[in-house]
């Protein structure tokens, strides 16, 4: 909007205007006496989304302007529901004094709040992140490498990363993010998140996000952080930071540091993966049954939270895990040696009265915690010196809780200050009053005595005047809307002295005013605003007062968090017998009796299943009719595995689990219609990663590869995939498929092994067992699952007929000698390293295409495949 056409608009307008114009892409909420108030589009907008009235507001410009608005005091649930829908807004405060100003109130923008960068409770779940992500590809074209960082505003984690482009995906699906930003210029997508912001390409640029950091973090360099090999993660969490600045009004004194993640630290699982391991959300979008709500029994949302990080973030190496276990183990080992006292119950009630520390941690550093946030932590804080005695004792001689122990430690003169300063109940907020406890300042309590307590003047008064005008029955007496008086009745009212005032005249009294009277309420009047105002100095004091506590109270609400997480992996495992899995070096996974952690819940008798797989017996080929339990049994094995890498006990009667770096599945995909890729295609774009992807130390669940084409098309290319995995990836794989032509590999691969779902036919149909037992099955049953699921009796007549023909008709050509029978459809003979290497480099040159390619990208295209495919 320019200056002349502001000209037209009243002066309020243009103040409005030019505030807007600082925040063009947000809903800007104007503050108006006690309410907040939308203008133009963003009336419109807001109306529409929030069910508001919309109405007009007298004229500027010659037009009525469009306006909605909510009243101040509920402006927080109104942004509940914009965050959720991924709106981000603007609040403009009035933060001039109406009584002196000229012209419309002077106001400020001093809060954005957008879906990434929240930090009230009020607006954030109370289980889950709210995560922040900025990235940073690379601008030369011949790099490959990305950087990433992201924050956790509402706990001050600020973590930076780079990895290769392909591996975004699987990250940002680790990360969740609610919010992505990126430079304008790369059109990135991410659409999990509420919004994907592009940012001005300088804002990534090296000076601008170098400054910031430096600026931020105070210091010359960022070599501290580890930063200095990795350019493009510095460029993204300058961006990052810059952006997050911009919304708070605060200094973000509470990210202290900023921590580079590697890589390695996880297994990595992509987003299909979790999808399809129902960790944290249902394949169909709910919230339970997950392994999340199935397993997490914390008493606190810190705990939650931490519990939840952990599912989605299964650990590579053995050290931190040991460490976890270790705490499990002991909560677990209290519990069963005093059965009566029952310590992990006691510790688990003990944390139940604790509230979220870690995020008013985070208000205190930010100065924007609340007074009853603050009674809360008073509260907590004595409970603390107990808690820690409990668990001292329940540790015994071991040293599984010494770091959470260490951590808990907090500074008494923290507690002590609370205690003094904060009223018992405090009030919701500082304007109402009585937050501030009596005795914490002498100025404060006078103001309060005089504001409240005029009993013993007023007495005083009543019998000096009582005696000076010899009227009895004289009363001094104090109405809201008159406030102070002396009152007599109506006969003596010419008696009173010649200084009383008459005040006011009812049916048989009158009521009067002396100047000692007056004098007197307008002490009092004015000592209430004063002590509101004193009260409000007081608290922002306070707040001073307190900023240095909070990153000692981060560090003990992370311990908390991390006892909480703990207590709820040992109740979970005793409650339901679940045994602490043994790590190993080796990529190897050794099961005994395992069970589904959710579907163990969801059904009477589940039937327990063992899984074993290492060097020498690196694939099961399962086969068994559908409904036969093929899916769970590879999602149990996969989970079990997954969860002994969080340090979490695991359903099982032994487990031996090594280390992985990655998880894949490729279980039944859904038609990706929006990106316009079928089924099948779908199917083999995941099967690709996979085969591109997989090491000896992944684990592989692959359900019914090449079912969505042609029997002879989807047979061969499943027979190859497995046997690629085999050979050339050697990963640990679950294959189920119903070819069970397929089960021929087993006689070949000394690495496969034949293993079914047990299924029985009874009179009344098809029992299943569930049971996996070695061998391929010995029929498919499909036609009994397809009765069960009630399909017409002449359907099924007709397609066992069908099925009796057909089986005739290949009598002589057994479905099983498939591959040996016909030569033309045989497998290809395993190919040499040097043809497998001239395959893939001629694919390489198709798909070059060399009009966008500059000389440069060329050059450095040709030295990395005369690396790559030089044997
Ligand atoms: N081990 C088990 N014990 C008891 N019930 C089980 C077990 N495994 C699976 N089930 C039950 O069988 C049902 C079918 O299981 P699942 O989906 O794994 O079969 P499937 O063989 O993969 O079927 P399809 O081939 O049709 O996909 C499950 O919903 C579950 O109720």
């Amino acid at each position: 909007m320019t200056s002349t056409d502001l000209s037209g608009h009243t002066p309020m307008m243009r103040q409005y205007l030019q505030l807007k114009a600082q925040v063009p892409s947000y809903l800007l909420f104007y503050r108006m006496g006690d309410f907040y108030e939308l203008f133009y589009e963003d009336a419109e907008r807001g109306a529409r989304l929030l069910n508001l009235t919309l109405t007009k507001r007298g004229n500027s410009n010659g037009e009525p302007i469009p306006m909605a608005g909510v009243p101040f005091h509920s402006l927080e649930g109104y942004l509940a529901r914009l965050v959720a829908m991924g709106e981000s807004m603007a609040i403009c405060e009035q933060i001039g004094d109406p009584a002196t100003s000229k012209g419309p109130v002077e106001r400020k923008i001093v809060r954005i709040v957008t879906p990434g960068t929240l930090t009230d409770d009020a607006l954030l779940p109370a289980k889950a992140d709210r995560i922040i992500t900025a990235i940073c590809p690379s601008s030369k074209p011949s790099s490959q490498k990305i950087g990433i960082a992201w924050m956790n505003l509402a706990s001050g984690a600020f973590n930076v990363y780079e990895c290769d482009n392909h591996l975004l995906d699987a990250q940002l699906s680790r990360l969740q993010p609610a919010e992505l930003l990126h430079p304008e210029s790369s059109q990135i997508h991410y659409e999990s998140a509420q919004r994907c912001v592009g940012l001005p390409d300088w804002h990534f640029a090296q000076d601008n996000a170098l400054g910031v950091l430096l600026d931020h973090f105070n210091v010359d360099s960022v070599s501290g952080f580890g930063l200095d090999e990795l350019p493009l993660a510095t460029y993204a969490a300058g961006a990052l930071l810059r952006y997050v600045k911009h919304t708070q009004s605060q200094s973000l004194n509470h990210i202290q540091t900023l921590r580079v993640e590697q890589l390695g630290e996880f297994v990595v699982l992509d987003g299909i993966t979790r999808k399809n391991l129902e960790l944290t959300e249902t394949i169909s979008g709910e919230t339970k049954p997950t392994v999340f709500s199935t397993i997490d029994h914390c008493a606190t949302p810190m705990g939650s939270r931490l519990l939840r990080r952990w599912l989605h973030h299964p650990l590579r190496h053995n050290d931190t895990i040991r460490q976890r276990q270790a705490g499990v183990k002991q909560l677990i080992a209290a519990q069963e040696a005093q059965p009566l006292e029952q310590p992990l119950n006691k510790l688990v009630q003990q944390l139940s009265q604790f509230p979220d520390i870690e995020r008013i941690a985070t208000r205190i550093a930010l100065a924007s915690v609340r007074p009853r946030e603050l009674a809360s932590l008073r509260d907590a804080l004595q409970l603390l010196p107990a808690f820690e005695q409990h668990l001292r004792l329940l540790s015994g001689q071991s040293q599984a809780f010494a770091t959470q122990l260490q951590s808990l430690a907090i500074d008494p003169a923290l507690t002590q200050l609370l205690q003094q300063a904060i009223a018992p109940e405090p009030a919701l907020l500082v304007r109402d009053g009585g937050v501030i406890a009596d005795g914490y300042d002498a100025e404060l309590d006078e103001l309060r005595h005089l504001a409240t307590d005029s009993g013993a003047f007023l007495l005083q008064l009543e019998a000096r005047e009582r005696e000076r005008t010899g009227i009895a029955n004289l009363k001094v007496e104090y109405n809201r809307v008159h406030g102070f008086f002396i009152e007599v009745s109506r006969a003596q009212a010419d008696q009173v002295p010649t200084e009383y005032r008459r005040r006011q005249t009812l049916k048989n009294v009158e009521r009067f005013i002396t100047p000692e009277l007056k004098e007197w309420e307008d002490k009092v009047l004015s000592a209430k605003e004063r002590s509101l105002n004193r009260e409000k100095a007081l608290f922002d004091d306070l707040l001073e007062q307190l900023a240095p506590y909070a990153a000692m109270l981060s560090v003990a609400a992370a311990a908390l968090a991390e006892i909480d997480a703990l207590a709820s992996f040992a109740h979970h495992a005793l409650a339901n017998h679940w045994v602490a899995p043994e790590l190993s070096d080796h990529p190897e996974i050794r099961i005994q009796a395992g069970r589904h952690p959710v579907v163990e819940h969801t059904i009477e008798h589940f039937i327990a299943n063992g899984c074993e797989l290492h060097d020498q017996q690196r694939l099961l080929m399962i086969t068994g009719p559908n409904m036969g339990g093929k899916s769970t049994y590879m999602r149990q094995t996969a989970l079990i595995a997954l969860l002994a890498r969080t340090g979490s006990f695991v359903p099982a009667e032994q487990a031996v689990i090594g280390p992985l770096d990655r998880i894949f599945t490729r279980i039944g995909a859904a038609d990706d219609l929006a990106g316009g890729r079928s089924t099948f295609m779908m199917e083999m774009t995941e099967a690709a990663a996979i085969l591109s992807a997989a090491t000896e130390h992944s684990l592989v669940l692959m359900d019914e590869i090449g079912r969505g084409t042609s029997t002879y098309d989807g047979l061969s290319l499943a027979w190859a995939i497995a046997q690629r995995l085999l050979q050339h990836n050697r990963c640990l794989t679950l294959f189920a498929t119903h070819y069970f032509e397929l089960t021929r590999l087993a006689d070949e691969q000394k690495a496969a092994l034949n293993v079914h779902l047990a299924a029985a036919e009874t009179k009344d149909g098809i029992a299943f067992l569930h049971e996996v037992r070695e061998g391929p099955a010995s029929r498919s049953y499909g036609i009994q699952v397809a009765q069960r699921a009630g399909i017409p009796a002449a359907v099924i007549h007709n397609a066992s007929a069908e099925l009796a023909r057909l089986e005739q008709q290949h009598a002589h050509q057994p479905q099983l000698d498939l591959f040996s029978a016909a030569p033309a459809s045989a497998p290809a003979p395993s190919l040499s390293a040097e043809q497998e290497l001239a395959l893939e480099l001629q694919q390489a040159l198709q798909s070059l295409d060399i009009d966008e390619l500059s000389p440069r990208a060329a050059l450095d295209l040709l030295y990395r495949w005369r690396q790559s495919y030089t044997v």
